[in-house]
């Protein structure tokens, strides 16, 4: 006799692997106060049909009690489930929501917006991998804007969606988007960013959130959640070094001694040669602990114990690093701050340095530049007051481990410590060892674009590169087929053009690629006439 399951099993099973396969986003929403942050993800949470029953009945309960659309479902109590938010009529906290939709996960860190919870901003930002940028459409670009998207450029994301809310208040005006659009391209077209995805938004009524609006007839363009599901990350498409910070020397018995840490990047087994930094010894891996089981294999992510072939003296704040890529090691180092206390920073000031695991005295040695956040140029100045972000050398006590923040977050990022209060007073990025080539002189105007935004610059050349490699094999393995099928050079051409042409569609939307065409031809062509190096040397 044939025994069939029962189809609920096999149901049950499609449906865990479906969410098995489905990628996650993290994502942080930003923007000044009462742009509509919370009522905007309580929106999505909501139209993605991600609520349970209580928290829908508890929604519109609080929303008659409590809520500011006199009886309608006021989203933003949603998100900010804290009571003494709402008596502050502020978010106060960094708070992460997790909701899926049948295509992808999500992460979303919201923020509040007053320009003194910056910080809470900031630290959002540092996990995400896509920043919404909210902006009211009656006010358009803030300072605040400005500054959030410095500090996304930052912390290295790389895809922005411009959400421009409150479309409503402005009668859907194309005209005051394209405005807003075109003023922020201007403005942060030296940021990096790969990919900034404008959409026309009323969070409140739910235009262009899930469904396509019917008040933006002029607007073609993905709705925010579709954006949101489709949007291309990156994925590690190239193998990181291996790098762990150890966090704890685990030491239960004579018989046991293990490095205990998260791994920050990359992957390891049991033989591979490691670097111990900043000491230098070089040793192998004996085994990968865990609580269940000792691991074939560990990745970025993971928390695990490492024991090591050799007797080799490490303590916690050492990195223990793959031999081929190491990290560098230095006891000055250039930074890029953010820097978040009342107080001025100014050269002298001393505090404790946090990066992975390494905890280190630290002297500010320079303050180099400001950058100015109206025209992104890099200022000199002698001190950083709150909410600058700015460019500094700092002295270590003792030399530590790092990579420059751009190749990895995770050993690249840092923290300022006050050494009296104990509050953390600046985040701080990594740039590399101090350039010694500037120690003496007086900082020049550009010298932070140098180390930063070229630094930027040169890694979008490279993604965008591959991505672009990418789609031409694609495109031309697509021509070879058609041509080996039909013998038929014409109608391969024609397959391979349509092929080119749906990418681009596809990659830009009709209108951006059409806007991009028309600008890469008038920057052409003013470059060509206007400047005098480029056409001397041509
Ligand atoms: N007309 C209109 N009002 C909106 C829209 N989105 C949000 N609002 C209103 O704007 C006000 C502020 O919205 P919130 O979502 O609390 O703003 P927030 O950005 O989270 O504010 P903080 O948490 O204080 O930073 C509320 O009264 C919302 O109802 C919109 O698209 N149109």
């Amino acid at each position: 006799m044939t025994v069939h399951p029962a189809p609920e099993s096999f149901m049950l099973e499609d449906y865990l692997a479906a969410h098995e396969r489905k990628s996650l986003l993290r994502f942080i929403t930003c923007g000044s106060v009462d742009d509509g942050k919370s009522t905007l993800i309580g929106r999505l949470l909501y139209e993605s049909k991600r609520l349970f029953d209580d928290q829908l009945a508890t929604l519109e309960r609080d929303s008659r009690r409590h809520g500011t659309q006199g009886g309608n479902i006021d989203f933003a109590l949603l998100v900010d489930g804290l009571a003494s938010e709402r008596e502050q009529g502020i978010t106060i906290d960094v708070a992460y929501r997790f909701f899926s939709t049948d295509r992808r996960t999500f992460i979303v860190a919201d923020t509040p917006g007053h320009e003194q919870y910056t910080r809470n901003m900031a630290t959002g930002a540092s996990t995400a991998d896509v920043a919404i940028l909210l902006i009211d459409a009656r006010k358009g670009i803030t300072r605040q804007t400005r500054r959030h998207a410095l500090l996304v450029s930052m912390l290295g994301i790389h895809h922005v969606a411009l959400a421009i809310n409150k479309m409503d208040l402005v009668n859907w005006s194309e005209e005051k988007f394209r405005q807003i659009v075109a003023e922020f391209e201007t403005f942060s077209a030296d940021l990096g960013f790969q990919q900034v995805t404008p959409i026309p938004l009323s969070a409140l009524q739910g235009d262009n959130v899930v469904a396509p609006s019917a008040q933006t007839p002029w607007y073609r363009g993905s709705t925010l959640l579709s954006y949101l599901e489709t949007v291309e990350i990156e994925q590690v498409a190239e193998e990181k070094p291996f790098r762990m910070p150890v966090q704890w020397v685990n030491r239960p018995n004579a018989d046991f001694r293990g490095f205990a840490g998260l791994v920050a990047s990359g992957s390891i087994r049991p033989g591979d040669r490691v670097r111990i930094l900043p000491s230098g010894v070089e040793t192998s891996i004996a085994r990968i602990v865990t609580l269940d089981r000792d691991l074939d294999q560990a990745f970025a992510g993971q928390s695990v114990t490492l024991t090591l072939s050799d007797e080799v003296d490490i303590s916690r704040g050492d990195v223990i690093a793959s031999v081929e890529r190491q990290p560098q090691v230095a006891d000055r180092i250039d930074a890029r701050l953010f820097w978040m206390a009342t107080e001025h920073l100014k050269e002298g000031d001393q505090f404790l340095l946090k990066l992975g695991a390494a905890a280190v005295p630290a002297r500010v040695v320079t303050v180099r530049q400001r950058i100015d956040l109206s025209s992104l140029a890099s200022v000199p100045v002698s001190s950083l007051g709150a909410n600058d972000v700015g460019h500094v050398v700092l002295a270590l006590d003792q030399p530590v481990a790092f990579d420059p923040y751009l190749q990895s977050r995770g050993t690249g990022g840092f923290i300022l410590i006050d050494r009296e209060s104990f509050d953390t007073v600046a985040i701080g990025l990594v740039d590399g060892a101090e350039s010694r080539r500037d120690t003496g002189s007086q900082p020049t105007r550009n010298d932070g674009q140098v180390t930063w935004l070229k630094a930027i610059r040169e890694q979008k050349r490279r993604s965008v590169l591959k991505a672009v490699s990418w789609r031409v094999i694609g495109s031309v393995a697509t021509v070879a087929a058609a041509f080996l099928l039909t013998q038929d050079t014409r109608l391969a051409a024609a397959i391979g053009a349509t092929e080119v042409v749906t990418k681009l569609v596809l990659y830009y939307g009709h209108e951006r690629l059409w806007a991009r065409i028309k600008f890469g031809l008038s920057v052409a062509a003013k470059q060509h006439g206007t400047d005098p190096q480029r056409s001397g040397a041509s």
